[in-house]
């Protein structure tokens, strides 16, 4: 059985993954029409291009389902619980950067830090009867930062796009979201706390840590990396 290799398959991860292939002499193509998602792979022979969701491919590589996957460190960390006893890093990619950060509206001038946020969170509570909601889709890394920083007086709101426009809309006073630009925030009239840098994210190929692999898997896997790593 060949090794199976997971790409993201669209989006801004697809067309840099297959560029970062390609300079090092593997070139990954789709298949067939731009909506199937089968693909190919030239230049080392006995791996199989598997197209999907950055989303989901850590849980692909947690089950074996694929060998090797290309996604943000962010959302292994996210969407696997002891990530780092499910993968191994096998090359860090150098584009897809994003910070997963804490922001809340600039008109608080008070806020600055976390600290700040968790005495405006016990303030809140006490007026409000309620929460002060922190809107996001990384409910694992925010819940574990948060934690760690000792802020506990909050609850999580999902939002799964469009993030910011929750403080607008009313239903979160604080968001927890991916930011490269800032524009996104700027826009938005929100402001990052100091020490509210949660994860610096980048396009990331994992290994799967299921050793379940034939000896001509871990042959092939052996000249693939170094290929890429050469
Ligand atoms: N400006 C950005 N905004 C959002 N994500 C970004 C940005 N820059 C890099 N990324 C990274 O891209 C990845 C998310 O990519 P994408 O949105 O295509 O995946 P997805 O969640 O699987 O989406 P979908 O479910 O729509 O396929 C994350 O690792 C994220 O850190
Ligand atoms: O710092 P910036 O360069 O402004 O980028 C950050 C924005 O990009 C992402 O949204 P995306 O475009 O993925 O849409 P989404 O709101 O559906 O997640 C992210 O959720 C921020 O909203």
């Amino acid at each position: 059985m060949s090794l199976k290799l997971g790409v993201p398959s669209k989006g801004r991860l697809m067309e840099k993954t297959f560029q970062w292939f390609a300079d090092r002499g593997v070139t990954l193509r789709k298949s067939g029409s731009d909506r199937e998602y089968a693909g190919a792979v030239d230049g080392i022979d006995g791996v199989e291009l598997v197209l999907l969701s950055a989303g989901e491919i850590p849980r692909e590589l947690e089950t074996g389902r694929i060998h090797l996957g290309v996604t943000g460190s962010d959302l292994v960390r996210e969407r696997l619980s002891a990530w780092d006893q499910q993968v191994d890093e096998v090359a860090r990619m150098g584009f897809g950067g994003a910070d997963l950060i804490i922001a809340v509206p600039q008109a608080w001038i008070d806020v600055e830090t976390l600290d700040d946020l968790d005495a405006v969170a016990a303030a809140f509570r006490a007026h409000h009867g309620f929460r002060l909601r922190i809107a996001t889709k990384y409910h694992r890394l925010v819940r574990e930062f948060l934690r760690d920083n000792g802020v506990a007086d909050y609850q999580l709101i999902d939002s799964q796009g469009a993030t910011e426009g929750t403080i607008r809309n009313g239903t979160a006073e604080a968001v927890a979201d991916i930011t490269s630009t800032g524009e996104t925030l700027r826009a938005n009239g929100l402001k990052i706390l100091s020490d509210g840098m949660i994860h610096s994210s980048q396009a990331t190929l994992f290994r799967g840590r299921r050793r379940n692999w034939t000896d001509a898997q871990r042959a092939t896997f052996k000249a693939l990396v170094a290929k890429l790593t050469a």
